[in-house]
């Protein structure tokens, strides 16, 4: 079968790579027998880091869409215009499509699989959660039997890679995210990143394949790690606990989430606080299987591939199921605020908070902030008794 790659950066590149030097292997394997005729790329004439026929480059995406002999589009462009319409323009043309792009497919899910059905062909997107851990065709395929009542996960590998940068070898926010940057684990705009951005696209995903229906995007309660600072960072390890941004979705009813990205304070009895660097981890909890976890590489060229390739082989091995359970318009799921539910908090206030009219006993106190640890409260309730100090963070605490 002839596929077509559009966006030969840090992912197609390694999809490219991948394609070439496994071919015979992946054929053993699957039967699937896979040509590259097209890798597209706005810089066609630039090094790369492996040997390939460069007749296959080109830098004009409409002539792979135009090419009846091609059957998949690989889009690796990333953002959600220009891939938006190669994408659409690709189902138009009968050609199935896989992509790692998670932005798209949150935002953009309902449209694009209804166009892709209309049209009678694949849209898949294995890389697009956990770069090289398989979890997508987990929650479609293999937990099937289960209803999904928990997810819960370190889904953003640079941000997990600054956290522990910061941690184990005292390097500022700034100088981990450089290097970050540097390996290709961060998105064009690492705002995705550190705001919490790309792990809310990647949990909305997970929810709708968890939940069916769909989840609405702009509705997502989101925060990164920006406002963490060594200090927090300090204060956890005092507690034994360890700072992870954590995307987790808890099923409230059969029409209600509630659905978040929040930095959270990890107690190391936990394995999420052992994940480290560009690892991720997403834990699910199935009716049948109870606790299931996910483990690997969450960003880069390699693992990244590894799953876009899967994703290849399974349209061109026929070996995969196309249903209108996931990413429909007919079960929008409410989301439930996050704020209002009670649970176990971590502060640091600046120590201009009036702590003795406060119901808050001070668990530490580092340099000017006092720490202090809430039960049974909510973060609206806590923001009220705090709104007057100068300077706040509240954490959740993961036990
Ligand atoms: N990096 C990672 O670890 C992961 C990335 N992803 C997702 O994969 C996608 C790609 O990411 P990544 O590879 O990191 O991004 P890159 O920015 O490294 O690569 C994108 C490539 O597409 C090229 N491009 C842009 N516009 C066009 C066009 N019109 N025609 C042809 N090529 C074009 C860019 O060229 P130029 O540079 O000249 O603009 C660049 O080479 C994104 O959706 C991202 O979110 C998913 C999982 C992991
Ligand atoms: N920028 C993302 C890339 C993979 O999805 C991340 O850091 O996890």
């Amino acid at each position: 079968m002839k596929i077509g790659i559009i966006g030969l950066g840090t992912v197609g590149e390694g999809v490219l790579k991948v394609l070439v030097k496994e071919k015979e292997s992946i054929f053993e394997k699957s039967r699937a027998k896979v040509e590259v005729k097209y890798a597209c790329d706005l810089n066609i004439n630039r090094d790369f880091s492996f040997d390939f026929d460069k007749s296959i480059l080109i830098d004009d995406y409409k002539k792979v869409i135009a090419d009846p002999e091609i059957k998949i589009v690989v889009e690796l462009i990333g953002g959600e215009t220009l891939a938006k319409t190669i994408i659409t323009e690709a189902f138009r043309a009968k050609k199935s499509v896989v992509t790692a792009n998670k932005a798209l497919i949150a935002k953009h899910g309902v449209e694009l699989f209804q166009i892709a059905k209309e049209n009678g062909v694949s849209f898949l997107f294995e890389a697009a959660v956990g770069g090289g851990i398989p979890i997508v065709t987990p929650l479609m395929e293999s937990l099937v039997a289960n209803t999904i009542t928990e997810i819960r996960g370190i889904m953003n590998g640079t941000s997990n890679y600054i956290l522990t940068k910061m941690k184990n070898e005292n390097l500022s926010f700034d100088e981990a995210l450089k290097i970050a940057s540097e390996k290709g684990y961060a998105e064009a705009d690492p705002t995705y990143d550190v705001d919490g951005i790309d792990a809310g696209h990647k949990i909305n995903i997970l929810a709708s394949l968890a939940y069916g229906g769909s989840i609405k995007f702009k509705d997502m309660q989101l925060k990164g790690i920006r406002d963490i600072s060594t200090i927090d960072i300090f204060a956890a390890n005092q507690l034994d606990s360890t700072i992870k941004l954590i995307a987790s979705s808890k099923l409230f009813s059969e029409t209600s989430a509630q659905i978040s990205v929040e930095p959270t304070v990890v107690s190391n009895n936990r394995i999420l606080s052992k994940v480290d660097d560009v690892y991720n981890a997403i834990e699910t909890i199935g009716s049948y299987t109870d606790k299931t976890l996910f483990y690997g590489k969450g960003a880069g060229m390699n693992p990244t591939a590894s799953a876009v390739v899967a994703d290849i082989v399974k349209i061109v091995t026929r070996n995969h199921i196309e249903s209108d359970y996931f990413f429909n318009s007919t079960k929008v799921f409410e989301i439930v605020d996050s704020n209002t539910i009670k649970s176990s908090y971590y502060i640091r206030v600046s120590d201009d908070f009036d702590i003795e009219k406060s119901p808050f006993e001070v668990e530490d106190k580092i340099e000017n902030y006092y720490i202090i640890l809430a039960e049974n409260i909510s973060k609206n309730e806590i923001d009220e008794i705090i709104k007057d100090a100068k300077e706040k963070l509240v954490l959740k605490i993961l036990k």
